[in-house]
């Protein structure tokens, strides 16, 4: 297996898949999908796999270079590219039915004064990024201006009233949340505005692939539905070993209880609700000329979460 973002392997426009018979899966080198590493080690599938792990823009334009096969990416990035990634069949994502605890705006005033304020968003994000502008213009009803930024609080806030983050240090921020500061849930705000769950992220699969391996995409996606289950099914060893791998980043380890209630609320299914989310997020994204139109995303056929 191979692990870390280093990796630059030439462009395999000739070659749709990996020489050998692995497959080459992305993987996000946040805790959101900590529960699925530990699923995939327990089982035994990720030796079946060639895992890359990085950042969620980083594993996009590795799909896109030909680079890897399938993986986890921005629910944005997968609506402007549907005409050349499929979704795993079955459907899996990365979705919360309200607090995600992970996908934050964070400002010193409360969103309603942020009319002409500047806000600073993380070059990480993509779907978040957009769905904070969605809140803040049609649900708040306000008009800042935005400006991308390299996720770091302090250096965001320096010359922005509000910011975007998302992924380890917008957990950082549920968990602690500083003195002075509006942590905003954009998977609560969400839920309370639209009634729907928030879908994040997806993944997805080069469509080349899915047509030359539709088994082995197949197995590919039970295995990631069987990690999501046992990791449901152990909450405790999951917290854990999270806690240990959370250790490793800025900020030092995170309470157990902290990562018990993150995997509470985090959702790796696609099913129905979701896909009526992701619809809904769609027509917002697309009127806003952010995404193409008429995006009705359907999980190839197969396993089910
Ligand atoms: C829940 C999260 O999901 C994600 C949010 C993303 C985004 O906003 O573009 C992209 C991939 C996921 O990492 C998170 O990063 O905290």
């Amino acid at each position: 297996m191979t692990v870390g973002h280093a990796t630059s392997r030439p462009p395999t426009a000739s070659a749709p898949t990996s020489p050998s018979a692995r497959l080459r899966l992305g993987d996000i080198s946040f805790l959101n999908c900590a529960p699925l590493r530990w699923g995939l080690a327990h089982s035994g599938a990720r030796e079946h796999f060639d895992m890359l792990s990085g950042p969620p823009e980083w594993l996009a334009e590795e799909l896109l270079a030909g680079r890897l096969d399938a993986g986890p990416v921005s629910l944005v990035r997968y609506l402007r590219h549907a005409d050349m990634w499929d979704l795993l069949p079955g459907g899996v994502a990365i979705g919360s039915d309200g607090p995600v605890h992970s996908c934050h705006l964070v400002s010193r005033v409360p969103l309603e004064h942020l009319d002409g304020a500047v806000v600073a968003v993380s070059e990480a994000s993509r779907s978040t990024a957009l769905l904070a502008r969605i809140l803040l213009e049609d649900a708040v009803g306000v008009r800042p201006g935005y400006r991308s930024a390299p996720q770091n609080l302090d250096t965001m806030l320096a010359g922005a009233d509000a910011a975007v983050l998302i992924g380890d240090e917008a957990l950082r921020l549920h968990a602690r949340p500083p003195v002075g500061l509006r942590i905003q849930d954009t998977g609560a705000l969400w839920r309370s505005w639209t009634g729907l769950p928030m879908v994040f992220a997806v993944w997805v699969v080069r469509r080349e692939v899915a047509r030359e391996h539709p088994e082995r995409v197949r197995a590919m996606a039970a295995a990631l539905a069987d990690a999501a289950e046992r990791a449901r099914a152990h909450p405790e060893a999951v917290a854990s070993a999270a806690a240990v791998e959370s250790a490793r980043g800025p900020g030092g380890r995170l309470p157990e209880q902290v990562l018990l209630d993150y995997y509470r609320v985090l959702d790796y299914s696609l099913g129905d609700r979701q896909l009526a989310a992701v619809r809904e997020f769609a027509r917002r994204a697309a009127a806003r000329g952010e995404v193409p139109e008429g995006r009705t995303p359907r999980p190839l056929p197969g396993g089910q979460l």
